[in-house]
């Protein structure tokens, strides 16, 4: 399984979020140098399925599938043994499957790959909602509560680690302490737009309160130089 990232460059991963295989290779190609992982996420994977996933394999860097798995504990464990010979590093599925569901997912990826398995990487409440929209699922408490309760449900049920936003992940340290492995979207460097992420910091900020990497997409992709984007934030990390 990934071990810790070791420097600011590895703590950075790129998310590749395209509908293009052709775009995504060079993007893979630019960035696989400066970042940790590169990350394949349901855009990509709808559009071009596991050969998508493997032309951003080709490029060199351990690859992060954010496939997000949803659905009865069986299926889910189908879908991780249908991606393992992808090898990806991560993989993610929803805590809000249940106990059940990820402790299915962790078996399966142990069953088939061994040590050389994913991280199982459990996604708590997704960063693009806020309080309001979180309590109109019908969630009462607020975002805290909600991503605490579903990481505490998550660890016990096997999961390696934990996706939250980088406003929690200082609680989730003081809850569950420095084991879980805590992979941070809702990254932005200072003065970039949110676009739809609702929950945001900067990398600075998410790496202090316990982000062990954080995850990048527009504000790496959209910017005229990729690789120059996915440097500065590394640099600014002390790279
Ligand atoms: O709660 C979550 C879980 C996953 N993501 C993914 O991270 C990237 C973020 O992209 P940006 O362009 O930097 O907003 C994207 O691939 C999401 O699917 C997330 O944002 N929030």
């Amino acid at each position: 399984m990934i071990a810790r990232p070791r420097s600011p460059r590895a703590r950075l991963i790129a998310a590749l979020d395209t509908a293009d295989a052709d775009r995504a290779a060079a993007l893979a190609a630019a960035l696989a140098p400066e970042c940790g992982l590169l990350k394949v996420g349901l855009e990509l994977f709808a559009a071009e399925g596991p050969a998508g996933a493997a032309r951003v394999a080709a490029a060199g860097a351990p690859v992060f599938l954010d496939l997000k798995l949803h659905d009865i504990p069986n299926t889910v464990a189908g879908a991780v043994r249908a991606v393992l010979p992808l090898r990806p590093a991560m993989l993610t599925v929803h805590a809000a499957g249940g106990a059940a569901m990820v402790a299915a997912a962790r078996e399966a990826a142990e069953r088939g790959a061994g040590a050389d398995r994913p991280a199982i990487l459990a996604v708590t409440v997704l960063t693009s909602l806020d309080a309001a929209a979180l309590a109109a699922t019908g969630v009462a408490g607020g975002p805290v509560q909600q991503v605490l309760r579903l990481a505490r449900l998550a660890l016990e049920a096997g999961a390696d680690g934990l996706v939250c936003s980088p406003r929690e992940a200082a609680r989730i340290r003081d809850a569950e302490g420095g084991a879980p492995l805590l992979v941070v979207p809702g990254v932005r460097p200072a003065g970039a737009a949110a676009g739809d992420q609702a929950r945001v910091a900067t990398p600075e900020e998410a790496v202090r309160a316990g982000a062990d990497w954080i995850v990048l997409g527009r504000p790496i992709t959209g910017a005229a130089d990729p690789a120059a984007a996915a440097r500065a934030i590394a640099e600014a990390l002390g790279a």
